[in-house]
Protein backbone atom coordinates (compact mmCIF):
# COMPACT_ATOMS: atom_id res chain seq x y z
CA UNK A 1 0.00 0.00 0.00
CA UNK A 2 1.48 3.36 -1.30
CA UNK A 3 2.25 6.31 1.76
CA UNK A 4 -0.49 9.25 1.55
CA UNK A 5 1.31 12.40 0.74
CA UNK A 6 1.22 14.55 4.00
CA UNK A 7 0.42 18.00 3.55
CA UNK A 8 2.42 20.61 5.72
CA UNK A 9 -0.55 21.54 7.51
CA UNK A 10 -0.70 18.42 9.47
CA UNK A 11 2.63 18.39 11.11
CA UNK A 12 3.05 20.22 14.52
CA UNK A 13 6.52 21.77 13.38
CA UNK A 14 8.07 22.42 9.85
CA UNK A 15 9.69 18.90 9.24
CA UNK A 16 12.93 20.48 7.30
CA UNK A 17 13.90 21.70 10.98
CA UNK A 18 14.89 18.19 11.44
CA UNK A 19 17.45 18.43 8.59
CA UNK A 20 20.82 18.75 8.71
CA UNK A 21 21.09 18.04 12.91
CA UNK A 22 24.57 18.40 14.49
CA UNK A 23 24.78 14.06 14.43
CA UNK A 24 28.65 14.69 14.32
CA UNK A 25 28.76 15.98 17.43
CA UNK A 26 27.10 13.12 19.37
CA UNK A 27 28.68 10.54 16.59
CA UNK A 28 30.31 8.43 19.86
CA UNK A 29 26.39 7.30 21.21
CA UNK A 30 25.48 5.21 18.77
CA UNK A 31 26.68 1.70 17.56
CA UNK A 32 26.43 1.28 14.65
CA UNK A 33 25.67 4.96 13.63
CA UNK A 34 22.33 6.08 13.01
CA UNK A 35 20.63 9.65 12.35
CA UNK A 36 17.05 10.78 11.82
CA UNK A 37 18.01 10.92 8.06
CA UNK A 38 19.43 7.75 8.40
CA UNK A 39 17.86 5.37 10.79
CA UNK A 40 18.90 2.08 9.65
CA UNK A 41 16.09 0.56 8.34
CA UNK A 42 14.62 1.92 5.38
CA UNK A 43 11.29 1.41 6.95
CA UNK A 44 11.88 3.48 9.35
CA UNK A 45 10.88 7.07 9.35
CA UNK A 46 11.72 10.00 11.92
CA UNK A 47 8.95 13.04 11.53
CA UNK A 48 7.11 15.65 13.70
CA UNK A 49 4.02 14.71 15.01
CA UNK A 50 0.96 14.82 12.16
CA UNK A 51 -2.75 15.45 13.46
CA UNK A 52 -3.55 12.22 11.71
CA UNK A 53 -1.08 10.33 13.97
CA UNK A 54 -3.77 9.49 16.33
CA UNK A 55 -5.21 6.51 13.86
CA UNK A 56 -1.49 5.38 13.52
CA UNK A 57 -1.37 5.15 17.41
CA UNK A 58 0.42 7.91 19.33
CA UNK A 59 -2.13 8.22 22.31
CA UNK A 60 -1.82 4.31 22.25
CA UNK A 61 1.88 4.16 22.59
CA UNK A 62 1.97 6.47 25.41
CA UNK A 63 0.31 4.17 27.43
CA UNK A 64 3.40 2.32 28.01
CA UNK A 65 5.13 5.46 29.30
CA UNK A 66 2.32 6.65 31.91
CA UNK A 67 -1.78 7.33 32.20
CA UNK A 68 -3.06 8.85 29.38
CA UNK A 69 -6.81 8.53 30.33
CA UNK A 70 -9.81 8.22 27.62
CA UNK A 71 -8.14 10.47 24.49
CA UNK A 72 -10.69 10.51 22.03
CA UNK A 73 -9.61 12.09 18.38
CA UNK A 74 -11.65 14.63 18.83
CA UNK A 75 -9.26 15.65 22.03
CA UNK A 76 -6.35 14.64 20.45
CA UNK A 77 -6.86 16.70 17.52
CA UNK A 78 -7.94 19.86 19.64
CA UNK A 79 -4.95 19.87 21.74
CA UNK A 80 -2.55 19.04 18.82
CA UNK A 81 -4.32 22.65 17.38
CA UNK A 82 -3.39 24.27 20.74
CA UNK A 83 0.30 22.95 20.48
CA UNK A 84 0.50 24.41 16.99
CA UNK A 85 -1.03 27.52 18.00
CA UNK A 86 1.03 28.09 21.09
CA UNK A 87 4.38 27.05 19.40
CA UNK A 88 7.26 25.53 21.02
CA UNK A 89 5.93 22.11 20.59
CA UNK A 90 8.11 19.61 19.00
CA UNK A 91 6.86 15.99 19.39
CA UNK A 92 8.80 13.77 17.30
CA UNK A 93 7.79 10.34 16.31
CA UNK A 94 9.21 7.08 14.84
CA UNK A 95 6.89 5.51 12.05
CA UNK A 96 7.13 1.82 11.11
CA UNK A 97 6.29 2.52 7.37
CA UNK A 98 5.57 -1.04 6.85
CA UNK A 99 2.53 -0.62 9.13
CA UNK A 100 1.83 2.25 9.17
CA UNK A 101 2.24 2.79 13.34
CA UNK A 102 3.73 5.17 15.34
CA UNK A 103 6.56 3.22 17.46
CA UNK A 104 8.42 5.79 18.93
CA UNK A 105 8.30 9.48 20.40
CA UNK A 106 10.20 12.04 22.52
CA UNK A 107 8.84 15.65 23.13
CA UNK A 108 11.02 18.79 22.89
CA UNK A 109 9.44 22.07 24.69
CA UNK A 110 10.79 25.31 24.24
CA UNK A 111 10.94 28.04 27.01
CA UNK A 112 10.99 32.03 26.15
CA UNK A 113 13.18 33.37 29.07
CA UNK A 114 14.39 36.54 30.47
CA UNK A 115 17.33 35.13 31.39
CA UNK A 116 20.60 34.04 29.34
CA UNK A 117 20.35 37.23 27.47
CA UNK A 118 16.60 36.53 26.23
CA UNK A 119 17.41 32.93 25.63
CA UNK A 120 15.16 29.66 24.54
CA UNK A 121 15.85 26.75 26.95
CA UNK A 122 14.59 22.98 26.48
CA UNK A 123 12.89 20.14 28.00
CA UNK A 124 12.63 16.83 27.09
CA UNK A 125 9.18 15.21 27.75
CA UNK A 126 7.25 11.50 26.77
CA UNK A 127 9.63 9.30 25.24
CA UNK A 128 8.95 5.96 24.92
CA UNK A 129 9.71 3.24 22.17
CA UNK A 130 7.21 0.65 21.78
CA UNK A 131 8.09 -2.30 24.01
CA UNK A 132 9.07 -4.82 20.55
CA UNK A 133 11.38 -2.54 19.40
CA UNK A 134 13.35 -1.27 22.56
CA UNK A 135 16.95 -2.51 22.75
CA UNK A 136 17.75 -1.37 18.95
CA UNK A 137 19.14 2.49 19.87
CA UNK A 138 15.61 3.71 18.72
CA UNK A 139 15.18 5.17 22.38
CA UNK A 140 18.80 6.95 21.88
CA UNK A 141 17.54 7.81 18.01
CA UNK A 142 14.52 9.61 18.97
CA UNK A 143 16.20 11.61 21.84
CA UNK A 144 19.04 12.68 19.94
CA UNK A 145 16.65 13.81 17.83
CA UNK A 146 15.15 16.24 19.66
CA UNK A 147 17.97 16.92 21.32
CA UNK A 148 19.77 17.79 18.39
CA UNK A 149 16.63 20.59 17.20
CA UNK A 150 17.04 21.76 20.97
CA UNK A 151 20.70 22.39 19.78
CA UNK A 152 19.76 23.52 16.26
CA UNK A 153 16.90 26.09 18.04
CA UNK A 154 19.68 27.54 19.66
CA UNK A 155 18.47 26.59 23.43
CA UNK A 156 21.28 27.02 25.97
CA UNK A 157 20.20 24.22 27.66
CA UNK A 158 17.89 20.83 27.92
CA UNK A 159 16.80 19.20 31.09
CA UNK A 160 14.66 16.38 32.05
CA UNK A 161 13.14 13.97 35.01
CA UNK A 162 13.51 10.19 35.06
CA UNK A 163 13.45 7.66 37.15
CA UNK A 164 16.62 6.52 38.82
CA UNK A 165 16.74 3.44 36.71
CA UNK A 166 17.19 5.48 33.32
CA UNK A 167 20.12 7.98 33.87
CA UNK A 168 22.45 5.39 32.88
CA UNK A 169 20.29 5.15 29.14
CA UNK A 170 20.65 9.13 29.70
CA UNK A 171 24.08 9.60 30.43
CA UNK A 172 25.05 7.06 27.64
CA UNK A 173 23.61 10.21 25.29
CA UNK A 174 25.28 13.14 27.08
CA UNK A 175 23.16 14.04 30.12
CA UNK A 176 24.55 14.83 33.54
CA UNK A 177 23.50 14.97 36.68
CA UNK A 178 25.08 18.32 37.67
CA UNK A 179 26.45 18.17 41.75
CA UNK A 180 24.22 20.49 43.79
CA UNK A 181 21.24 20.67 41.33
CA UNK A 182 20.08 17.26 40.05
CA UNK A 183 16.81 17.23 42.42
CA UNK A 184 13.25 17.51 41.23
CA UNK A 185 10.46 18.34 42.74
CA UNK A 186 7.08 18.04 42.66
CA UNK A 187 3.89 19.23 44.11
CA UNK A 188 0.82 17.48 42.31
CA UNK A 189 -2.67 18.92 41.52
CA UNK A 190 -5.78 17.41 41.02
CA UNK A 191 -6.28 15.74 37.74
CA UNK A 192 -9.68 17.84 36.07
CA UNK A 193 -10.90 16.70 32.81
CA UNK A 194 -11.58 20.30 31.53
CA UNK A 195 -8.39 22.41 31.76
CA UNK A 196 -8.66 26.17 30.76
CA UNK A 197 -8.70 26.68 27.21
CA UNK A 198 -5.48 28.63 26.59
CA UNK A 199 -7.30 30.50 23.81
C1 LIG B 1 12.10 12.25 29.95
C2 LIG B 1 11.23 11.00 29.90
O1 LIG B 1 10.29 10.94 29.15
S1 LIG B 1 11.71 9.69 30.88
C3 LIG B 1 10.64 8.36 30.41
C4 LIG B 1 11.31 7.38 29.49
N1 LIG B 1 10.34 6.45 28.96
C5 LIG B 1 9.91 5.31 29.62
O2 LIG B 1 10.35 4.98 30.71
C6 LIG B 1 8.85 4.53 28.87
C7 LIG B 1 9.16 3.03 28.82
N2 LIG B 1 10.50 2.76 28.29
C8 LIG B 1 10.81 2.91 26.98
O3 LIG B 1 9.99 3.33 26.16
C9 LIG B 1 12.20 2.51 26.53
O4 LIG B 1 12.73 1.54 27.40
C10 LIG B 1 13.21 3.71 26.46
C11 LIG B 1 12.65 4.83 25.60
C12 LIG B 1 13.54 4.24 27.84
C13 LIG B 1 14.50 3.19 25.82
O5 LIG B 1 14.18 2.73 24.52
P1 LIG B 1 15.10 1.67 23.74
O6 LIG B 1 14.74 1.74 22.31
O7 LIG B 1 15.06 0.35 24.40
O8 LIG B 1 16.54 2.33 23.98
P2 LIG B 1 17.90 1.92 23.32
O9 LIG B 1 17.79 0.67 22.50
O10 LIG B 1 18.40 3.13 22.65
O11 LIG B 1 18.69 1.54 24.65
C14 LIG B 1 19.75 2.22 25.09
C15 LIG B 1 20.28 1.71 26.43
O12 LIG B 1 19.43 2.05 27.53
C16 LIG B 1 19.14 0.91 28.34
N3 LIG B 1 17.76 0.99 28.79
C17 LIG B 1 16.70 1.13 28.00
N4 LIG B 1 15.57 1.16 28.74
C18 LIG B 1 15.95 1.02 30.02
C19 LIG B 1 15.25 0.97 31.26
N5 LIG B 1 13.92 1.06 31.33
N6 LIG B 1 15.97 0.83 32.37
C20 LIG B 1 17.31 0.74 32.33
N7 LIG B 1 18.03 0.77 31.20
C21 LIG B 1 17.36 0.92 30.06
C22 LIG B 1 19.34 -0.28 27.43
O13 LIG B 1 19.73 -1.40 28.19
C23 LIG B 1 20.46 0.21 26.50
O14 LIG B 1 21.73 0.01 27.12
P3 LIG B 1 23.01 -0.42 26.28
O15 LIG B 1 23.18 0.58 25.17
O16 LIG B 1 24.11 -0.39 27.30
O17 LIG B 1 22.69 -1.79 25.78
Amino acid sequence: MGARKVSSDEYLFDPDLLKNLDWGSVINCLNPPITNETPGEPWLLVRPLCISDYNKGYVQILSQLTTVGNVSKTDFERQFMNMRKAGGYYITVIEDTRINRIIGASSLITEFKIIHNCGIRGRLEDVVVNNTYRGKQLGKLIVLTVSLLAKKLGCYKMSLDCKDSLIPFYKSIGYKLEPGNANSMITRYEETSKPVDPS
